[in-house]
Parts: structure tokens; sequence; C-alpha cells
């Protein structure tokens, strides 16, 4: 079955109304943040807020992520105290190497309570030494479901300048994909930081599609609907997804692996995405007229 995380509404943990209110956006997952939205002398305050809306806040279906601090300053009491309400998932900051997944992972395992449903990780690639070791962190513990990428710290540390398309993460963008292929998990894209520029977005998001992330964080609410837009199945996507399992089906029964649609071959890695496109479109209940 494939987790849907289009879209990872990040909420601010010391904001009781966002808290309150975050099940009401039909995002795929949220997270509530104790990390930087929230400032030094405000965690302590911001953890009870979390842990509160974790046992009381009904997110009406929405994977419930808490981002942590970093293991090296807040993280391992922000583990004790969340983990135990029950998170669907902890987003790790600023994960450098395999050793920080595994210690958060013995920390959530001494956290959990007995019979409670295992607390995934997330680990959030936003420094040049977790980029270079992306596929040992993805790969250091099964609790790992994802590698999202954190662009605005990533390029703080390596001194390039941010611009709206982006060149200068295009590398990190790919490299984090392919870790996260390699180990068989979903790669989550970086933020978009202008919650007004709606065009941007879209085109950022589409970009993110072409090159292989299955989701977008997203720091506003009026971001989801232009992120699932963009990352579900189009229709024109889902008719072609059908042709080719028909055009495959029909080789097999004629004895070839191969087949030809529209002059084009049709072989086992095109019968792959072509599945893969389906199985998205039956999760979002879409058929082919409804695709957008
Ligand atoms: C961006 C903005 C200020 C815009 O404000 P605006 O005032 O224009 O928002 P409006 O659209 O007008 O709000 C309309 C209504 O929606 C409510 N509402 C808004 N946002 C909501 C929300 N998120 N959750 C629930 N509710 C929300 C609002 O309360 C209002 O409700 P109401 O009054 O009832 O009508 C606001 O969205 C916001 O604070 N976002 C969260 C920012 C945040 O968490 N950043 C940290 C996480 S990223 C990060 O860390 C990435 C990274 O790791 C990456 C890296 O490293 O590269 C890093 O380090 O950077
Ligand atoms: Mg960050």
């Amino acid at each position: 079955m494939m987790d849907l995380r289009r879209t990872m509404l990040f909420i601010p943990g010391n904001n009781p109304g966002m808290l309150q209110n975050g099940g009401v956006f039909d995002a795929d997952a949220v997270i509530l943040d104790l990390e930087d939205a929230v400032s030094p002398q405000e965690k302590d305050a911001a953890r009870l807020l979390v842990a509160h809306a974790l046992k009381y806040v009904d997110y009406a279906g929405s994977e419930r992520v808490v981002r942590i601090n970093p293991l090296d300053t807040f993280g391992l009491e922000d583990i004790r105290a969340i983990v135990p309400c029950g998170p669907d998932a902890l987003l790790v900051p600023k994960v450098q190497c395999a050793a920080d997944i595994e210690a958060a992972a013995r920390a959530v395992a001494l956290a959990e309570r007995p019979g409670q449903k295992p607390v995934n990780l997330i680990a959030l690639i936003e420094t040049p030494r977790g980029l270079a070791e992306a596929y040992a962190i993805a790969t250091a513990d099964r609790r790992v479901v994802a590698l999202a990428l954190g662009a605005e710290d990533y390029t703080a540390a390596i001194g390039a300048q941010r611009t709206p398309e982006g060149s200068e993460i295009l590398t990190a963008r790919t490299l984090l994909v392919n870790a996260a292929a390699a180990a068989g998990i979903q790669a989550i894209d970086t933020p978009y930081t202008d919650a007004n520029d709606e065009a941007g977005l879209e085109r950022d998001t589409a970009f993110a599609k072409h090159l292989g992330f299955r989701g977008k964080l997203t720091i506003n609410p009026r971001q989801i609907d232009i992120i699932h837009r963009v990352f579900n199945p189009s229709a024109k996507e889902i008719d072609w997804a059908r042709r080719v399992v028909a055009a495959i089906r029909q080789a097999e029964a004629e004895g070839s692996g191969v087949a030809s649609l529209d002059g084009k071959m049709v072989d086992a890695p095109i019968v792959n995405r072509a599945e893969r496109i389906l199985q998205l479109a039956r999760l979002l209940g879409l058929r082919e007229e409804e695709g957008q």
C-alpha cells in the first residue's frame, strides 16, 4: 500500500489556534513543529501544546508527524515527551549521518508504550554532510519511511543564493531522490516559501514531481490544493497508463514481453510507471475522467 504524502503541512507548535484547526485542510500529513517555528524560550510550552494536540485534536485522517529538535539540542526531551502521545512519525531535522537516525530510533523504542503502533521516522536532509550520507541515513533503521529536503538550511550552509527557479538546489534534489529510491522509500521536496506566489508554487511542484519527488513540505493551507493537483495523476496520464497495461497484456497473450503503443516501445519499466500511476489513481479514488 502506497502512503500518501503529497502535502505535509507545517503547523507551528507554539500556536494553539493553528494546532487546533490543522485537521480541516485535508493535508496528507500535518507536521506539528517543535523546531525552527518555535523560539528556544518557548520550547517547553510548545512541547506541552503539541502533546495535548496529539491526544485531543482530530486531524481527520492526516498523518500526524512531529518535527522534533536536533538530538544535540532538545531532541531527546522531545522524543520522551511526544512518543507516548502516539504520533505516526517524527521528522528529525539536521540529520547528518546514520548514527543520528540510530540514536533517534533507540530513543523512540525506549519511549514507546507497550502495544503502541511503531513510530516512523522521516529524515530532514538539510546539511551538506546529511546530503552526502543520504543513502546511509535512509537505510539506517527500518523506521525510516522518507527523506525530506530542507533547502533553506542547505543553501545557507553551502553559501548558495536562493532563486525562485531553484537551479542552486537541482543537484541536492536529484541526489536526495536517488538516495530515497535506492532505499525504497519516499522523497519529499523542500517547501516553497512564498505563500502568495501560486504560479511559482505550481511550477516548482511540477518540477519536483518531474524529478521523482512524491510530495512537498507545505507551509500554508492555501498551498495544499495546488500541490495535490500537481501530484494527482492527470486524466491524460491515467488514460496513457491504462493503454500501456492493455498493450502489454495483449503482447503477453501473444507471447511477447514488449509491446508498441502509438509507435513507442512498451516494456517492463514503462509498465511499472503505468502501474504506479494507476495505483495512485485508485488510492485517490480518481477515474480517468476525473483526473485533472
Ligand atoms: C507562511 C505564513 C507566515 C503565512 O501567513 P499568513 O498570515 O499569510 O497566512 P494566511 O494564509 O493569511 O492564513 C489564513 C489562515 O490559515 C491559518 N494558517 C496559516 N498557516 C497555517 C499553518 N501552517 N497551519 C495551520 N494554519 C495555518 C491562519 O492562522 C489563518 O487562519 P484564520 O486566522 O483562522 O483565518 C503562515 O502560513 C505560517 O506561519 N506558516 C507556517 C510556517 C512554519 O511553520 N515554518 C517553519 C517550517 S518550514 C521549515 O522549517 C522548513 C525548513 O526546515 C526547510 C529548510 O531548512 O530549508 C527550514 O528550516 O526553513
Ligand atoms: Mg530547516
